[in-house]
């Protein structure tokens, strides 16, 4: 392969010719640049320089196979690295990289969770703080899932010798001393250098499950490998599970080859997302896109080259923007037959949002729902992953039982975690807390997150006179705020009595 020199490299840092250096080689992604699914911008700024570190805080090394053909120009002469340009100064507030070193708080001041967030806060580059804690649109969908936990209330027993609580639940047979996983999120690799695995290493030490996004900076298989040697440190004792997230590629065969991927890693069961059939609009990260487009020169358009075709292997994640190929708006129920062939551990609906829908996943043979609205970032003013419970209790109790039932969305709380279970819930998933945790303390955030929540679901349970969570039931929570709003279906035919 041919050598080129880092003064070459740098001549090529504009719009019109722009060069990158990747590991140990250079690449021409001029004809990239309109069709780069995170903006030309990220990539300009990185134009006739070494943008290594800044790729691999997004992608695993392999997205590059994916440039177009041709991009390989040749080995950058390490004798000329110095020659290189410096990446442009990215116009984000406060900085563009994890500064570990900033004050952030200590760790024992994170008693509940929306510690984490200010710690997050503090630590994290403007960007990414963004992409964590924003949602579509103005932001409703997420008020309505912090709101609706708490307009549910106990209904509390006394004097229950309430000494000894087991807080143990199972996913698919896999039991956890918790009834809360970690949700699948993806990009971690711009929240933490560490990344997705750093954040298994959290979830492994003290038993907790996770679900893994396809999303992921990291490969499926690099991160079953560091959950098998995180296991493996602890001689095997930490029950925790993988579990993966999947977004169906459009083409058929990334979509089969993805699924027996994940299968030989070894991940316990399919979550397939289907909330987002086309990307939510991600108001606050578009603004963010067109601000550092302007500070490089370039004006993004509103769609740009990539958003327009059918095809590519990705998936959506940091960004405020769609990536197709990966949000398949064509799927529909009668995909669930082939995925069935091709995958014959659980299958979980991610993304079931009324009692239909959770009636059809029964009769097409699910093993899980999630009811969740994707952390409020797709549809404007959907219903809480609360209010598809109650809707689904009202109109169709017999799926309660038959599938396991997750819920996801706002939940902050140990008792929000036990309201879910009394109304029915198998475990519940929460996000932004530990994707926080994760930011300001790596593993031992993570590791800390797991605690409080659980600390707090331990208290609940005493206080609301149980000592173990086959106990729960509907009657120890007061709903009725909630269940007089919930939807009701159109009198049938209501005279006129004008
Ligand atoms: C060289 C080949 C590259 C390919 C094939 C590629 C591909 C992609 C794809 C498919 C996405 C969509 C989301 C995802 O899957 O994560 C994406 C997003 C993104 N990429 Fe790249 N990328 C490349 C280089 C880079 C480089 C060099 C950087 C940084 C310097 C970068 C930064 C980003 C960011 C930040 C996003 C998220 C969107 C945003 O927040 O603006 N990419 N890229
Ligand atoms: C930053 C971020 C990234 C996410 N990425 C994904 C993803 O890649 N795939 C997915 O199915 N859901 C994704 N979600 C949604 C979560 O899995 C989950 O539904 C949601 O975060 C739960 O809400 P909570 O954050 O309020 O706990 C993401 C959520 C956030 C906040």
């Amino acid at each position: 392969m041919a050598t080129v020199d880092g003064l070459e490299v740098a001549k090529h840092n504009s719009k019109k010719s722009c060069w990158i250096v990747l590991e140990s080689n250079v690449y021409d992604v001029t004809s990239f640049l309109s069709k780069h699914p995170g903006g030309a911008a990220i990539l300009l700024k990185q134009a006739g320089s070494n943008a290594t570190t800044e790729f691999k805080k997004y992608h695993p090394l392999d997205y590059v196979n994916d440039l177009p053909p041709g991009s390989l120009l040749g080995a950058i002469d390490p004798n000329t690295l110095g020659k290189l340009n410096a990446p442009k100064e990215s116009i984000s507030k406060p900085s563009e990289s994890v500064d570990l070193d900033k004050e952030i708080p200590h760790l024992s001041l994170c008693v509940s969770c929306p510690d984490f967030e200010r710690a997050a806060k503090a630590v994290l580059p403007h960007k990414s703080y963004i992409y964590a804690s924003t949602s579509a649109n103005t932001g409703l969908s997420l008020k309505t899932n912090l709101d609706d936990w708490s307009r549910i209330n106990f209904r509390p027993r006394v004097m229950r010798n309430v000494g000894d609580v087991d807080t143990h639940r199972s996913i698919f047979g896999h039991s956890s001393p918790y009834p809360f996983y970690i949700s699948p999120m993806g990009t971690l690799g711009a929240i933490h250098p560490g990344a997705e695995p750093e954040m298994v290493k959290g979830a492994v030490r003290k038993g907790a499950h996770m679900v893994v996004s396809t999303a992921s900076t990291k490969t499926s298989e690099q991160i079953m490998q560091t959950y098998v040697d995180e296991a493996k440190r602890l001689n095997g004792a930490s029950p925790s599970r993988l579990f993966y997230q999947y977004y169906m590629p459009v083409d058929r065969k990334k979509a089969i080859d993805l699924m027996h991927i994940v299968k030989k890693a070894g991940y316990n069961g399919l979550w397939i997302t289907v909330d987002t059939p086309v990307l939510g609009k991600r108001t606050a990260d578009r603004v963010l896109q067109a601000e550092e487009a302007i500070a490089v020169g370039v004006e993004e358009d509103a769609t740009a080259e990539w958003e327009t075709g059918n095809e590519n292997s990705f998936a959506p994640s940091m960004g405020g923007r769609p990536v197709s190929g990966q949000l398949s708006p064509h799927t529909t129920w009668e995909d669930l037959k082939w995925i069935r062939k091709e995958w014959d551990g659980p299958i979980v609906l991610k993304g079931i949002q009324c009692a239909e829908d959770a009636k059809l996943a029964l009769e097409y043979r699910c093993q899980g729902i999630l009811l969740s609205n994707h952390g409020g970032r797709q549809l404007h003013t959907a219903p809480s992953s609360l209010m598809t419970l109650l809707e689904i209790r009202t109109y169709c109790p017999e799926v309660i039982g038959k599938l396991e039932i997750f819920l996801d969305g706002g939940l902050r709380d140990g008792s929000d975690v036990l309201k879910a279970l009394c109304l029915g819930a198998t475990a519940v998933g929460v996000g932004r807390p530990f994707m926080y945790a994760l930011a300001a303390y790596g593993a031992q955030g993570v590791e800390r997150c797991i605690d409080v929540l659980s600390e707090e679901l331990a208290t609940g349970m005493r206080l609301l006179g149980i000592t173990s969570l086959d106990q729960v039931r509907p009657e120890m929570v007061n709903a009725t705020r909630l269940l007089n709003e919930m939807w009701r279906p159109e009198p049938v035919a209501v005279r006129s009595r004008l």
